[in-house]
């Protein structure tokens, strides 16, 4: 045992007790007053010791690099969904098989962590690695790949130490001595030690600009999305302070809306940014009804006038963000007896108008919601559908780079659904939360999901997802969900693994599924392409190899042409 006092930041000093176990520095019995002190430092404007704004003079053209001959790291199977991409870059057109509607012009940005290692050191989660963007440039029937690292400060350090010199999703840089640790506590308080790699998603901005996101606030970057070059930290001009952030903002034409959870009064702050500005502004803040910690929001839907906020009983836990080694749940703690809830914002005033208890669950993605009304217009309930891990954490387990790199042909996903929340409007305490379709008929697996963007927030009947044929260890179909007839088509392909569909309209249709779906395939011979499946009947219509196969990625977006 040791005790030790220090000062955080100029205004704030603490002691704690650090035990030494197995040669490990473990912080797990630090005081939850002493966190809350050091988070609390940290809610000012100059929080971030992070990023400065590199200038890009001119716009280099996109560089041509042919395909290495480098060897795959770090997999055991062909797939190369869960092995590091092979080089930094590439960029070349691609011969397409079949063939891209005309009407198609824009480019497909997918984000997600493409390089789990240094060196020779393997990360272990999916969501530590290094942000690897891909580019799918549709022009008159033909289409340019390109991919690219993001050149975040987490990245760059990682290549010059040649070591993890931030913390990540679950990796954690290794204290070189005792004083270091504490440092390194220190820096984790101030949100310098924090990862600013974002490996999550990617959006475009009303204003034209293209925002890499993740969880972390530092980890906002700005890309260019014709070249892939990294441009920028995005710096959030306001006040507002803290450290993470909802990982999936809402972006329309209007607004960019996101959660920021609050780590020491328990609750969360729902932001608002304009188009051409920087700032985010409070809309209103919601308290958590259950403890100890909010929950982890990495999506929340909307609805025309609300904002949905979950409040998951898998709940931030500040002891296992101090930990140096992963625990089962990282940097999460399942709270079944703290309950589930969900509280409902009016976007213009701020007031919460609806608050209930709900089932136990478990989402990441967060599909889409809308009111419900009576016959004279009054908004009786909120509908909003996740995908949903059947209140069982152990899909973050399953994520793991070892369990996806291991599959032996058991059935080993867990069974996921789209879940369907019902919050009254009239006061009642309870709401409810079902699935929306027989799970069957997705195989049971059900995440990574896009709608028609013109129905946010609105009524809607169709939902593009990843659904499950099983024996298998991941998502492994592109699943076309029916809401109103409950029932899904599925495209299946056997040994690959698709990423996310993401559904772009035809411009000037009038039907919700008129348009195309977008997936990217890493198939069972070690190779991937690109492909494009028809909106309507969710059959084939072109697909284009790519050089060799790539990282799964997790969200993208659409940048239309100019
Ligand atoms: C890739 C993905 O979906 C999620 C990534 C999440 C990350 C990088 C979370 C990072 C975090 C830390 C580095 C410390 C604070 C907590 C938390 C936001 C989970
Ligand atoms: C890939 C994934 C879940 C798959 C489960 O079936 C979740 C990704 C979360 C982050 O974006
Ligand atoms: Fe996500």
């Amino acid at each position: 045992m040791a005790s030790l006092a220090f000062s955080a930041s100029n205004s704030y000093s603490f002691s704690t007790k650090i035990r030494i176990r197995d040669g490990s520095y473990d912080c797990s019995k630090v005081e939850k007053s002493i966190f809350e002190k050091i988070m609390y430092s940290t809610r000012s404007k100059n929080n971030n010791l992070g990023l400065t704004i590199m200038n890009v003079a001119t716009r280099p053209q996109p560089t041509v690099v042919p395909p290495s001959p480098e060897k795959f790291v770090g997999n055991n199977s062909k797939l190369a969904a869960w092995s590091s991409v092979r080089q930094e870059r590439w960029q070349g057109e691609l011969s397409v098989q079949g063939e891209i509607p005309l009407w198609l012009n824009g480019t497909y940005l997918r984000n997600g962590p493409g390089l789990w290692h240094i060196g020779d050191y393997g990360f272990r989660h999916l969501f530590d690695g290094y942000a690897t963007l891909v580019r799918l440039h549709f022009e008159n029937g033909g289409l340019v790949m390109g991919h690219r690292q993001i050149e975040s400060e987490a990245y760059k350090a990682a290549k010059k130490n040649k070591k993890l010199c931030y913390r990540e999703f679950s990796e954690v840089p290794k204290a070189d001595n005792f004083l270091s640790y504490i440092g390194d506590l220190a820096n984790l308080f101030s949100g310098a030690s924090l990862t600013d790699n974002a490996n999550t998603g990617v959006v475009q901005l009303a204003d034209g600009r293209v925002v890499c996101l993740t969880e972390t606030i530092k980890g906002s970057i700005v890309i260019d999305p014709n070249t892939l070059d990294t441009i920028g930290k995005f710096e959030y001009s306001d006040s507002l302070g803290g450290l993470i952030h909802s990982a999936h903002p809402i972006v329309t034409d209007t607004e960019f809306l996101t959660l920021l959870p609050d780590l020491i009064y328990p609750g969360y702050l729902v932001v608002r940014m304009e188009p051409g500005t920087n700032e985010r502004k409070i809309i209103g803040r919601v308290g958590c009804r259950g403890g100890p910690s909010p929950g982890w929001v990495h999506s929340f839907p909307v609805t025309e006038h609300y904002v949905v906020v979950p409040e998951m009983p898998l709940r931030y836990c500040a002891q296992n963000l101090l930990k140096a080694e992963p625990t089962p749940l990282y940097k999460f703690e399942w709270h079944p007896e703290s309950k589930g809830f969900v509280h409902v914002m009016c976007k213009a005033s701020g007031k919460i108008v609806a608050s209930v208890e709900v089932p136990l669950f478990v989402t990441f993605h967060f599909i889409n919601a809308y009111e419900e009304k009576d016959e004279d217009g009054r908004v009786t309930a909120i509908i909003a559908d996740c995908c949903e891990h059947n209140a069982d954490t152990t899909i973050l387990e399953k994520l793991r780079l070892q369990n996806l790199r291991s599959f032996s042909g058991e059935d080993v996903l867990p069974d996921a659904r789209v879940g369907r929340f019902r919050i009254p409007m009239d006061g009642s305490p309870y709401g409810k939360l079902e699935a929306a379709l027989e799970p069957d008929e997705h195989g049971r697996g059900m995440d990574m999901c896009s709608i028609n963007p013109a129905n946010l927030g609105k009524k809607y009947r169709y939902a593009y997802a990843c659904g499950a044929q099983r024996p298998c260890n991941f998502p492994n179909t592109l699943t076309k969900v029916d809401l109103f007839e409950k029932k899904a088509k599925n495209w299946y392909d056997e040994g690959s693994v698709p990423s996310e569909p993401f559904f772009v309209s035809r411009p000037g249709a009038t039907e919700e599924d008129d348009g195309v779906v977008i997936s990217m395939i890493s198939d069972k011979n070690g190779e991937g392409y690109a492909l494009l499946l028809d909106g309507s009947t969710f059959e084939e219509i072109a697909r284009a190899k790519f050089p060799y196969g790539l990282p799964y990625g997790l969200h993208g977006c659409w940048v239309p042409k100019a």
